[in-house]
């Protein structure tokens, strides 16, 4: 069996919290301590290098220990524009994506990605739950960035437009544990502070 190859995880933080009255989700608080902090703690044991993309509050973030850096492309552009600026910046040969809004994310969500992606060849896994793909959560091979260099510069914007020019496999995990939830809402966060985790 070849070894892994090694993944550089980042934690899509870049986003404009709307939904939520246009704060930054990932400094929002779920039992005492930002949501970014709860995934930090579930991806990190998975990956080889572990990164931060936000648009804001970039000292705040960086306490964390993580570097930190911004999307490449203005005005929020969603989050591919983030998922660009990581793929230039990872050192490693593939990139796990995981929202800042997410923090119950599977403890085995990059390895089965990964075996899936090495299995099928492909480059990009997606994690998928019954019928629906979680996009934003996903294994991406670096050298794809001249082909998402492409598509943004083309105007896409849409993430499940661009996965679907790449050759892609989807990955079926189970949702017990509402692992694939992600919170959008105040009402959403009082939701998941429910859940016995
Ligand atoms: N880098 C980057 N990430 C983004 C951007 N927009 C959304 N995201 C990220 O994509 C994931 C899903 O984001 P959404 O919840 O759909 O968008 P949001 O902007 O955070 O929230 P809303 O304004 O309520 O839609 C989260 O991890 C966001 O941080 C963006 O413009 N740039």
């Amino acid at each position: 069996m070849s070894a892994r190859e090694k993944i550089t995880g980042v934690i899509l933080a870049g986003g404009q919290g709307r939904r939520m009255g246009s704060v930054d989700k990932g400094l929002v608080e779920l039992r005492g301590r930002p949501m970014a902090e709860w995934v930090i703690e579930r991806l990190r044991p998975q990956v080889d290098e572990l990164i931060i993309n936000a648009n804001q509050n970039a000292e705040r973030y960086a306490t964390f220990g993580y570097p930190v850096f911004p999307d490449d492309i203005g005005g929020f552009a969603g989050p591919l524009a983030g998922l660009h600026a990581a793929l230039s910046r990872a050192q490693h040969p593939l990139v796990a994506t995981a929202p800042c809004d997410s923090p119950f994310l599977p403890e085995d969500l990059v390895e089965r990605l990964y075996r899936a992606l090495d299995a099928a060849g492909a480059e990009l896994a997606v994690a998928r739950t019954f019928d629906q793909p979680h996009p934003v959560f996903c294994l991406c091979r670096r050298d794809v960035l001249p082909h998402l260099d492409e598509f943004l510069a083309s105007g896409g914007r849409k993430i499940d437009f661009w996965y679907a020019t790449l050759k892609i496999i989807e990955v079926q995990f189970d949702d017990k544990e509402a692992a694939f939830r992600n919170i959008n809402t105040r009402d959403e966060l009082d939701d998941v502070d429910r859940i016995d985790r």
